[in-house]
């Protein structure tokens, strides 16, 4: 059957073929401090947190979120494999070499640990500083910038566009702002508080941009395409790069409650800052989840379903989720790259052979589908896949 643009999730659609690892059951657990009062009147993740109300049930899944593992022995660490940027980007120190790495961790794992990436610790840490500031501000104040129900950019909860009763919903708080080109930019999104907030994410985001452009091209050499902007250009041609900060509150009840369903990132790539100090985001690799460690200032860079497509399957795209601390919050900034609406995305004729046949139709970008394999747990990548 030819996949269309025109994206509909039946609400009695026939189970996926492919199913992310999720337990969906619905039972009802209650946080510290109960308010059934404030429970009635509010339901945003965020106030949830600070009222410690009731967690609706919609958050909590029945079975445990790793259920053959012992929960008294931690998940393993993941050994992500380290990029030096610097090694990529300057010919004369060994390039061929750190290319050869970088392809083969994105045929394995679809994820590094991108170093010497050229963005200042500094700038890090006042990107996280902002977040957290923005994030204390009174309730009022936050929702000056909240998102509109049915769009992408500003502060709150995606919009639900599945119709499937069974899904659980993400215990995370999200700011979303498309950073380029400047001309798409939303200002009216865009927090005034704090008074850096805007000029921290414009230095932040102007500084990926020079990362991910690089990356992208280094990405292209490792497989030896003739033209190193073969995946820029998607981008390029009315593409668009979004920073969306996630807030994920402390959970007493970590296993039943995900900061972010398993999924895999619907763009061509992501980099993820992490917070400095609180772990969560997890990677499944050989159907065993592991630990994303926190390497100091280092940046996650994700391989995404489009460039899984374009890349004819070369690169993966990684299965990740983000769990939750039972004591301590955590934030992170995604850095996300995504084609522009209606784009055909498809492997590069580079990347087809006989040898390596053509493994996924035609698609035609689009931004509320994704969503919505998103949170049916599925993948585009399934979906196409021929
Ligand atoms: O919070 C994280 O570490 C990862 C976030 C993530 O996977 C996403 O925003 O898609
Ligand atoms: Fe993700």
């Amino acid at each position: 059957m030819p996949y269309t643009s025109g994206f509909v999730i039946h609400p009695f659609a026939p189970l996926p073929e492919f199913q992310l690892p999720l337990a969906v059951h619905i039972v009802h657990l209650s946080f510290p401090n109960t308010s059934s009062a404030i429970a009635k009147t509010m339901d945003s993740v965020h106030e949830i947190a600070i009222t410690g109300q009731n967690l609706p049930a919609k958050y909590i899944y029945t079975d445990s979120i790793n259920p053959s593992q012992d929960p008294s022995i931690p998940l393993p660490l993941l050994e992500i494999p380290v990029i030096d940027f610097n090694r990529l980007a300057t010919p004369s120190i060994g390039t061929g070499e750190e290319l050869e790495r970088l392809r083969s961790a994105l045929s394995s794992y679809g994820c590094v640990m991108v170093t010497n990436h050229r963005v200042a610790s500094s700038l890090m840490d006042r990107v996280r500083l902002v977040f957290k500031q923005f994030l204390a501000l009174p309730m009022e104040e936050r929702l000056k910038w909240q998102k509109e129900v049915d769009g992408f950019d500003g502060y709150g909860s995606d919009m639900i566009v599945t119709k499937d009763v069974a899904v659980v919903h993400d215990f995370t708080a999200r700011l979303r702002l498309i950073t380029w080109p400047e001309d798409r930019r939303q200002m009216k999104y865009w927090p005034e508080k704090p008074h850096d907030f805007r000029e921290v994410l414009d230095e932040y985001s102007s500084k990926l941009r020079v990362l991910h452009d690089a990356t992208l091209k280094a990405m292209a050499r490792s497989l030896n395409l003739e033209d190193d902007s073969t995946f820029l250009k998607v981008i390029r041609e009315g593409g668009t790069i979004s920073s969306r900060f996630n807030f994920y509150p402390p959970c007493p009840t970590p296993d039943r409650v995900l900061g972010l369903k398993p999924h895999s990132d619907g763009t061509v790539i992501t980099f993820v800052l992490q917070d400095r100090e609180v772990e969560g985001l997890q990677v499944l690799k050989d159907e065993q989840w592991f630990r994303v460690p926190i390497v100091a200032d280092g940046l996650v860079l994700n391989v995404g379903d489009q460039l899984e497509i374009m890349s004819n399957g070369e690169f993966k795209s990684p299965i990740h989720r983000v769990v939750l601390n039972p004591k301590k919050e955590r934030i992170s900034m995604a850095t996300l790259s995504f084609p522009q609406e209606g784009k055909q995305i498809e492997p590069f004729e580079g990347l087809v052979s006989r040898e390596r046949p053509r493994l996924y139709r035609q698609v035609k970008y689009n931004g509320v589908a994704q969503l919505g394999y998103y949170q049916s747990g599925k993948r585009v990548t399934d979906e196409v896949r021929i």
